[in-house]
């Protein structure tokens, strides 16, 4: 799987875009080395705190399909872990590939899995709004999550029952009651490194937080999402897969883990 990762990695003309920003020091998604990783004692348990109504649309933006949040108050949260501030909830998105062989972004040991769950908040303590966040160096907070192929997963089936609604580019459904944190898994254990937004505009403002254990979701699942497409209803139709962005070097970053 590696060797035919790294050749769909050198054809996949979606991804050749920079393999890294000039002069970008914490670029992402990278492979976490757990032998290389560090035992933080000090790292907290991460508090995940959703308001289930505060979820507000499904939408497909070309790169993704994105599920909005109502960030307008501190109503869906996330504190603790490596984090000083509250960050609010503002999307979640996955990445995945052709096949079950790729997908995530994140690799473990070089071990890659079929998709990867982004969800993405911002430090509403410290930035008066999201555009500023995305700029700063402690701005955003995505937690990872691993999806493997496996049993048929109850809360992520709602949002397969909506994919067909978003199959084009820039289409939108109303999404108005989900709790996301269906979506983590209960197990504690994290990574967590200092990272960037691994599509444009790329910006180093990611404190990563990636779970340790994968969800598991069914074949039917998968194929959902490979049915969507990159294209506007009326072009000529490219399904979207292998949305992920080729791994970065780690540079001079250290992976801390909250557990030994
Ligand atoms: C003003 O907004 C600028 C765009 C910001 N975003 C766009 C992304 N492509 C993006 C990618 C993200 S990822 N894959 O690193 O989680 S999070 C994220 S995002 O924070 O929602
Ligand atoms: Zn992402």
């Amino acid at each position: 799987a590696c060797s035919s990762y790294r050749l769909r990695d050198a054809l996949h003309p979606l991804w050749q875009s920079p393999l890294s920003i000039p002069g970008g020091t914490r670029q992402s998604p990278i492979n976490i080395q757990w032998r290389d990783s560090i035992y933080d004692p000090f790292l907290k348990p991460l508090k995940i705190s959703y308001d289930p109504t505060t979820c507000l649309h499904i939408w497909n933006n070309g790169y993704s399909f994105l599920v909005e949040f109502d960030d307008s108050a501190d109503r869906s949260v996330i504190t603790g872990g490596p984090l000083e501030n509250q960050y609010r909830l503002k999307q979640f998105h996955f990445h995945w590939g052709a096949i079950n062989e790729w997908g995530s972004e994140h690799t473990v040991d070089s071990k890659v899995y079929p998709a990867e769950l982004h969800l993405v908040h911002w430090n509403a303590v410290v930035y008066p709004t999201f555009e500023e966040a995305v700029m700063e160096g402690n701005g955003l907070a995505v937690i990872g999550v691993f999806l493997k192929l496996g049993e048929h997963h109850e809360g992520l089936q709602m949002l397969v029952d909506a994919l067909p609604a978003v199959k084009h580019k820039d289409t939108v459904i109303e999404f108005d009651v989900f709790d996301p944190s269906c979506l983590i898994p209960s197990c504690p254990d994290y990574w967590t490194y200092a990272g960037s937004l691994t599509t444009p505009p790329l910006t180093e403002s990611v404190t990563w937080i990636i779970k340790k254990k994968p969800i598991e979701v069914d074949e039917n699942q998968l194929e959902a999402f490979r049915m969507l497409l990159f294209t506007s209803d009326g072009e000529e139709e490219k399904r979207m897969v292998d949305n992920f962005r080729p791994l970065q070097p780690l540079m001079n970053r250290t992976v801390r883990s909250s557990f030994q």
